[in-house]
This record gives C-alpha cells, structure tokens and sequence, in this order.
C-alpha cells in the first residue's frame, strides 16, 4: 500500500511516501507551503491513501478518516495550536480537493499521550475553569515519540514493555516525554504546544506572574500576547537573529552575546525538563534525542547530555551522522541514543490502520446484509 505522509511542522512541510511500510521518497518545504502540496500531489503516482499529521486532535485516542465534520472539530482547535492547526487544516482541505476518491486519514501528536496520568495531566487551577475550559495537559510530538520509542527498543535489543526512557524532541518544537513500557507517563508540552523547554521561536515555560506583570505595564490584546510568545520569543526573540540553532551558534561565535545567552538558556532548560521527566519514571533505561537539532546538530546534543551526569549519563565528542545510534560512551550507566524523527513511518501506520478497519468495516456490513437475505 503506497501512502503519502504529509508534515507539517512549525519550520517546514514535510512529505514523504511510504511503500508498505518502506519511505521510498522524501521532499520537504521551508517557505512556499502554499505551493507544497500541489508539488507533493504532482511528484508522486497517485497513492492509496494521504496521512496528514495535526499536531492537536484533543482527546482522539487514534487517527480517523477526514471527513467535512472531523475537519469542523479539528477547526475548533486552532487556538489550541495557532501556528500549526491552521496549516494542517490547509493541507488536509487541498489534498481532499485534489485528490478526491483518495482517503484522507488525520493522525495525531496528542493521542500518543492521551492517558497520561491524572497527576500529570492536571493543572492546579480553580475547578470551574478547568471544567468549563477543558483544561489538561495533552502534550504533542506524539507520533515522533512513538517511532523513536520503537527504534530505541530495536536499537538496545529489549521490548518496549521493559523500557522506561526519556525521549527529547528537538526540532523547531521542543518536548520532553517520560516513557514507561511504551506509555507516555509525563511530558512537557502542555494545553498547547508552548510549554517546556525554550524552542526556536516559542518561549516555553514562564512564569504567569511574569504574563500578568507584563499585561499590567504593557497592556495587549491576546493575539499580539500570542504573537510574542510562539513567534517572537524562544532562540529568535533571545538572540534576535533567528530560531535556527545552527545560525544562533554562529551568531554566537562570531561575538553576539545574546546570541550566546540563547544558547545557554536553552541548553539549561532542555537539561531541566530532561532531569524533571526522568523522576516520572520509576528507574531511567535511556536517554533519546531525536528532531532536526538532534539529527543535525550533535555538538547541542553533546552539550545537554554533559550536563546530565546526575542522571548516569556520559557523552563524549559526537560527530554527525545519518544513523541512529547509540552516542553514549562505554562507561554510562544509562544508554543515550540519537534516532531520526520519522513522523512519515508513524503516519503512514496511522493510515493503514485506519484503512484496515473501514475494509473489515465494509467486511462486515457485507456479511450481515448476506445473512439477512437468506
Ligand atoms: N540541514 C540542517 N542542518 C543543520 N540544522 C538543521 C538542518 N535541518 C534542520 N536543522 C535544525 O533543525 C531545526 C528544525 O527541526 P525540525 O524537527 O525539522 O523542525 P519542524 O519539524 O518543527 O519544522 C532547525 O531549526 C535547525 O536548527
Ligand atoms: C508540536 C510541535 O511543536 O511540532 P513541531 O516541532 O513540528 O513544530
Ligand atoms: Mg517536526
């Protein structure tokens, strides 16, 4: 079965096609995402099925067929994930255009951390508003976590029923998960996609009095707030060069100080959300990073794990490479692993089982109609 993945991250659109499980093309778009999937749709032969990630599906425990009402209650969840629904939405609506006949199935970064613990789920806020709001904690980066989850266990050899791991998504987003026998039991991402670690252009967490003080001084309506903390904060508002870590570095090295606080800063909080996820669990089996920093980027990789030797964990020099592996050294008491994010391999799963159900579906529709007429 050939399905067409579609990506869309806060930084780029991301496309691939998946052939029975097997990704035999990749394209990813960092600007002209309008033109994105019209040259997705065009560049491949007509798929089975098109997956496309939404990074919010509330509290959908498993991808579902679009369908014109799935599309109305995912639109109510754009101001759950302003810089991502929006976009998802977009793709999922060309590609029902463009390819009508052709299943669209949406899946989901937040179904992967659905049954979070209460304790982990809950915010200590007043009961009316938690009921009223529907406030928990959903967490994302679901699909990414779940892959490198699976490729850990493949990786080390043990089932994942046995593992309890922290995997670190560092991408433009960045998430820490707390993972126990391939459940996620904690994670940072909260409501939203804006809590936790400082990220390219999010500010992660703050403190709400900070929110409150600034509201008093520099009175703003909510979208100039949003505007502010998920475009304008995080590497890029820090440094005020951009949210790609690479050129903030180099910034950096080239003697801007605030590019070299941003550094730090997110090398410091990532450190604390990693050391916060790990008392969820009940011993640490591994570390995980995986995203576009970690894949690209090992020196930041390096860094952060330097700075974890409470945990058990020690790194040496990384260079970068393609391979998922194990960059821990020999003497570490706990394995640290850098893995590809592949979001594409989790959609096109996602997909097919979707498309399975509705075949047993029709399946059984069939066989009922047949044992009425006799
Ligand atoms: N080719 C590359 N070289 C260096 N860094 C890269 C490269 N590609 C991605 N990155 C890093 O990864 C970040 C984007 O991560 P990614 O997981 O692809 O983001 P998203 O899925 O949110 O769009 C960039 O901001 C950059 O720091
Ligand atoms: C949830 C999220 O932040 O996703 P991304 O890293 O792809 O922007
Ligand atoms: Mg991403």
């Amino acid at each position: 079965m050939r399905i067409l993945t579609l990506n869309p991250g806060s930084s780029s659109l991301k496309a691939a096609v998946v052939h029975d499980g097997v990704a035999v093309g990749w394209a990813a778009w960092q600007s002209e995402m309008s033109r994105a999937v019209v040259d997705a749709v065009e560049r491949w032969p007509l798929p089975d099925a098109v997956a496309v990630r939404f990074v919010h599906g509330g509290t959908q425990k498993s991808p579902v067929l679009v369908t014109d009402r799935v599309v109305a209650n995912l639109d109510r969840l754009v101001p759950l994930a302003p810089i991502h629904q929006p976009l998802s939405l977009d793709v999922a609506r060309q590609v029902r255009d463009l390819l009508p006949g052709v299943p669209v199935v949406a899946c989901f970064d937040t179904a992967f951390h659905a049954n979070l613990p209460d304790a982990a789920a809950h915010y200590p806020l007043p009961r009316q508003w938690t009921r009223q709001n529907r406030l928990r904690r959903y967490g994302f980066h679901g699909l990414s976590v779940q892959y490198a989850v699976r490729r850990t266990a493949e990786l080390l050899r043990r089932p994942v029923d046995e593992l309890q791991l922290v995997c670190a998504h560092v991408g433009a987003g960045v998430s820490v998960t707390a993972v126990r026998g391939g459940r996620s039991v904690d994670t940072s991402m909260g409501f939203t996609p804006l809590e936790g670690p400082a990220m390219a252009t999010r500010s992660g967490s703050i403190d709400p009095g900070l929110l409150l003080h600034v509201m008093k001084t520099a009175p703003m309506g909510p979208d100039e707030l949003a505007d502010a903390l998920c475009l304008r904060s995080g590497l890029a508002g820090m440094s005020g060069t951009s949210g790609d870590l690479g050129e903030v570095r180099a910034a950096a090295a080239a003697g801007n100080a605030d590019a070299a606080l941003a550094v730090e800063v997110y090398v410091h909080r990532l450190r604390r959300e990693i050391g916060a996820a790990a008392v969820s669990l009940g011993r640490l089996d591994a570390l995980v990073f995986t995203g576009g920093v970690a894949h690209y980027q090992p020196e930041t990789v390096a860094e952060v794990a330097h700075g974890l030797g409470v945990l058990g964990v020690r790194v040496g020099e990384l260079a970068q490479s393609d391979a998922d592996r194990v960059i821990s050294s020999a003497g570490s008491a706990v394995p640290v692993l850098v893995v590809r994010a592949r979001e594409d391999l989790e959609l096109a799963r996602g997909a097919e089982a979707v498309l399975a159900d509705l075949g047993s579906e029709v399946h059984r529709a069939r066989t009922a109609d047949r044992s009425e007429v006799r």
